[in-house]
């Protein structure tokens, strides 16, 4: 096996070589400005150790890559009923798509559509305050990095909440259905939050440890949970990219819009990529391609 740091600064040259970054997400402002020519890998080991290339203590915001965290906590309130409001297919469509929604009478494929996301947040909200649904959310990754030094970015929030149309009529055509318990403004106020918490690279990596299953993480996933979460993300993790992502990487995978990345070799080592560019599936374009020859000069797979 080649010897991973080595890998990695290969990989992180090439990149910055090829200078095909893509452009960060433009329809939320706070992230729109942001200089995609960035790359960030960390990777957490077995042996407890944590490899790194570019700015890896740098935050950034996870966005989607939130949607893993907020289903644990979900699941962990409401256990499989949560099954019953949200599905465990690949949807085929894009992260922010409602087409479905109209003739699978407001029952989202997956917890990490849009759709699906909103109804996880609105079932782990279930009545209480925003700040409590956040605190355990933030808790949660806490515990999961074992690092208390993570945030949520309020003006990302605030960004988001004012120009998040297509977000605010998915979460009224699902109440129209009778899949939000909550008010929408509320459930959208807590999913805009959850989705502005900033993680380092190493700080991602560290939260994967317990869904790779490596010796050492926190004690906070079932194993069965973990099996189950990283079928999800092999499968729907990154939308209508999922079968490409599959196909090139071969791993259990998040993506979100601000160009973060969680990729899980079960057994092995958790990763965190971030590169703010994004594809035409909205997930990071640089970060992908480090995925893909990350898991190719390493041997990891699930395959
Ligand atoms: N794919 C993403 O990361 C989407 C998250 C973003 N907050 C949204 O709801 O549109």
């Amino acid at each position: 096996m080649s010897n991973i740091l080595d890998t990695l600064k290969h990989i992180s040259e090439e990149i910055t070589n090829e200078a095909d970054w893509g452009q960060p997400a433009q329809y939320i402002p706070e992230l729109a400005e942001i200089d995609p020519a960035q790359l960030a890998i960390s990777v957490c080991t077995a042996d407890g150790k944590t490899h790194s290339t570019g700015q890896s203590d740098k935050p950034f915001s996870i966005q989607s890559v939130s949607k893993v965290f907020s289903l644990i906590a979900a699941l962990g309130r409401t256990g499989d009923q949560l099954w019953t409001r949200v599905g465990c297919e690949p949807s085929g469509t894009s992260f922010d798509s409602i087409v479905l929604l109209e003739s699978e009478r407001g029952q989202p494929r997956n917890p990490f559509v849009n759709a699906g996301a909103i109804v996880t947040t609105d079932a782990l909200l279930s009545g209480r305050e925003p700040k409590m649904a956040l605190a355990e959310i933030l808790g949660l990754i806490r515990a999961m990095a074992e690092d208390d030094d993570i945030h949520i970015n309020a003006e990302v929030a605030k960004s988001e909440q004012r120009t998040g149309e297509r977000n605010k009529a998915l979460a009224h055509y699902l109440a129209s259905y009778g899949n939000l318990l909550n008010p929408p403004d509320l459930t959208l106020g807590t999913y805009f939050h959850q989705c502005a918490i900033e993680m380092t690279t190493v700080q991602l990596a560290r939260a994967g440890r317990a869904l790779a299953g490596l010796d050492g993480a926190p004690n906070i996933l079932p194993a069965l949970r973990a099996r189950r979460l990283n079928a999800l993300m092999m499968t729907c993790g990154h939308y209508d990219g999922s079968g490409d992502f599959a196909f090139k990487v071969g791993l259990p995978g998040k993506s979100g819009v601000g160009g973060g990345l969680l990729v899980i070799v079960p057994g092995r080592v958790s990763i965190a990529i971030w590169s703010p560019g994004l594809n035409k599936y909205g997930n990071s374009k640089a970060g992908t391609r480090a995925a893909a020859r990350l898991s190719r000069s390493m041997g990891w797979s699930v395959f």
